[in-house]
């Protein structure tokens, strides 16, 4: 499953969950994008904290790890590359890529689109507010409706900046390392640590 992850969040997890019971998946490899093209530059976190919020948040399920593939590799990150990459680390897996309704609906614009059906398998799952739907000349695309889950990252983003909690939206152990960081408080920085003008202490992470 691939994702800017900024932060994980439980729709992420159940998606992964819900994907891996049904196909019988041996294992949910989370990619952390590298460079997200689609998202304004300067607007997404150091990936090293996305990286490592994925490794917390998924560390407790002996099927679900991460990858540095997307992380690792220099330039804009394209699904096509990483799908690459896990086949070369991977070459007796069968792929399946995961996305949820939105990201399905602009497969079409990606690098190496028409490619990308022979890489690996795509589920696309239901995401409230999104229509799920195959898109035009794919194969091999599976569709799965999952609980929904009303949670983005934007949103989780946006509740920190505005000291609301975000307890029980992501993982505990992503709300204390948001706020060790001071992840999301005030202008992106650069480097994720917390601007000299914010408190390191947000109000997301007191005790619920
Ligand atoms: N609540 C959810 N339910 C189902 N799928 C989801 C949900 N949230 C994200 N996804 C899927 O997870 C993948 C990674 O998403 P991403 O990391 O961009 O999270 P996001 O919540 O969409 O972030 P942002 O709000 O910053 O765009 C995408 O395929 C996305 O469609
Ligand atoms: O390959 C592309 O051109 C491409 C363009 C946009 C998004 N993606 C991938 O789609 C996944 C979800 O991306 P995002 O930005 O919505 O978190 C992630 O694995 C991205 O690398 C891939």
């Amino acid at each position: 499953m691939g994702g800017t992850f900024d932060p994980i969040h439980h729709g992420h997890l159940v998606a992964a969950s819900e994907v891996a019971g049904e196909f019988d998946l041996d294992e949910v490899v989370f990619v952390p994008t590298g460079r997200p093209w689609q998202k304004a530059a300067g607007a997404v976190s150091p990936a090293e904290h996305r990286y490592l919020m994925t490794v917390i948040a998924t560390a407790s399920n002996p099927r679900f790890t991460v990858s540095r593939v997307d992380i690792e590799r220099d330039g804009p990150t394209f699904t096509v590359d990483t799908l690459r990459d896990l086949k070369r680390q991977r070459p007796e897996a069968d792929l399946f890529f995961i996305t949820g309704a939105d990201v399905m609906a602009e497969i079409l614009t990606w690098k190496g689109a028409e490619e990308l059906w022979q890489l690996a398998h795509f589920v696309g799952v239901t995401r409230p507010g999104h229509d799920l739907a195959a898109p035009v000349g794919s194969s091999g695309v599976n569709l799965l409706e999952v609980p929904a889950m009303a949670i983005s990252s934007t949103d989780c983003r946006a509740r920190v900046a505005e000291h609301k909690p975000v307890w029980y939206l992501v993982p505990d152990g992503v709300v204390q390392y948001i706020n060790k960081y001071g992840l999301y408080l005030g202008p992106r920085d650069g480097d994720g640590t917390t601007p000299d003008h914010v408190g390191a202490r947000g109000v997301s992470a007191k005790a619920p």
